[in-house]
């Protein structure tokens, strides 16, 4: 793709890291940017991944090929107005909001729908602000794409294209079914953690005993609970209807629980572990935000002195170059195996088309 215009509204982690990325992958690239606070657009020109910091939304917008509304979700709606004076033919206009019938519900009000693609990157933390941005956050994630139906398919490829060269993953799907499924994995997850971190805090002693020995797994599970107040009462304003149907069937989920205690039903506790495990071990994780996708496969381990240096060798000799190897021990694989490691994808899957020839158990991750 040849080189482009891009306007940023909101420059914080997303709209920072987008900007990153497109600095990186498309060193000729022109970004403007307004975002409410100043102090923000110094830092983003003193990093040298903004070209023009705008002190409003103003006719500058009219250049653009994209522009990228990155504030809180309501805010973004509230740009559109003020936007679409500036808004021409063949423009994408798109969003990175975590919810979607809002957005696309205002841009039908300001008659954008020939110009909107919503977007909806599926990676981010609970850190806020530009100086959190990072260049690979986008990478390997699904990047959810959201056309309007009125909005030309050339300009939904070409979203795309955009969206694979900064090295995400594009999926469309209607801002209907969005809208559920970030609910159901986003949005009631971030509630449920701010609500336990709360319980803690009101259950807690004086001396604080609860806070200080709270281990790995309430922190794997409340990470999130630190997230910004302002951008989630958003996310929850704009999602009301579906938050509620998973809340809804959530707290039916408690009470099924309460009762399996109060009975003491021990069967229905482990049951409950037995199937929420097996389906969290079923999740990918090759799509996994800001980490970099590995291409990696498991092979059971040869009994027998040299079975590293064999394998090792049949790749070398067919020049499959290996990143990494070594021998795992863990609670997925019964017993020990040996993980390889290999640069890119094609040399993964010729690895283990060859290993297999030679009667080798390889399992793909
Ligand atoms: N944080 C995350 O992990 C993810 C967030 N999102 C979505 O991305 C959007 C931005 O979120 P973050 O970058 O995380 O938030 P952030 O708080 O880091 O950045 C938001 C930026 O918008 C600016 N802003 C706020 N009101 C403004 C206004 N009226 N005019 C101009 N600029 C304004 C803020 O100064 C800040 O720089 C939200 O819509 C959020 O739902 C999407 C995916 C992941
Ligand atoms: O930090 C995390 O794990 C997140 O879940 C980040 C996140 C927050 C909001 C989104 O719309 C998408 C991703």
């Amino acid at each position: 793709m040849s080189s482009f215009t891009a306007g940023f509204i909101g420059l914080g982690l997303i709209g920072g890291s987008i900007v990153r990325a497109m600095k990186y992958y498309y060193p000729d690239c022109r970004i403007l940017a307004f975002n409410r606070s100043r102090s923000t657009l110094d830092y983003a020109l003193e990093e040298g991944i903004i070209d023009e910091a705008l002190p409003s939304i103003n006719e500058a917008f009219a250049s653009c090929d994209y522009i990228f509304l990155c504030a809180p979700v309501e805010t973004n709606a509230s740009c559109l107005p003020l936007l679409k004076p500036y808004i021409k033919e063949g423009m994408i206009l798109t969003d990175v909001g975590s919810t979607k019938t809002d957005i696309h519900a205002a841009v039908e009000k300001n008659g954008l729908n020939r110009f909107f693609i919503g977007g909806h990157p599926m990676a981010g933390s609970e850190k806020t602000g530009i100086r959190n941005s990072k260049r690979i956050l986008l990478e390997n994630a699904y990047y959810i794409l959201t056309p309007t139906k009125e909005v030309d398919p050339a300009l939904v490829e070409k979203y795309r294209e955009l969206v694979i060269s900064l090295k995400a993953l594009p999926l469309i799907l209607s801002c209907e079914e969005h809208d559920l499924s970030t609910a159901a994995i986003s949005h009631l997850p971030h509630l449920i953690a701010a609500s336990l971190v709360n319980l803690v805090k009101n259950s807690d002693s004086k001396k604080q005993t609860m806070k200080t020995i709270a281990a790995g797994g309430f922190k794997d599970i409340t990470r999130i609970a630190s997230s910004s107040p302002e951008m989630w009462e958003q996310i929850c304003a704009t999602n009301r209807d579906n938050i509620l149907i998973m809340l809804n069937r959530y707290i039916e989920s408690l009470e099924d629980i309460r009762k399996e205690l109060t009975d003491r039903n021990k069967e229905g506790i482990h049951n409950l572990f037995a199937e929420s495990r097996d389906y969290r071990n079923s999740i990918s994780d090759s799509s996994q935000g800001s980490l970099p996708k590995s291409y990696s496969l498991y092979c059971d381990m040869v009994d027998e002195a040299g079975g590293i240096a064999a394998l090792a060798t049949i790749l070398a000799t067919n020049g499959i170059s290996i990143k990494n190897i070594g021998i795992v021990h863990n609670r997925e694989f019964e017993e020990a195996v040996l993980h390889v490691e290999f640069y890119e994808e094609p040399a993964l899957k010729k690895a283990a088309e060859l290993l297999r020839k030679y009667r080798y158990v390889i399992y793909e991750r």
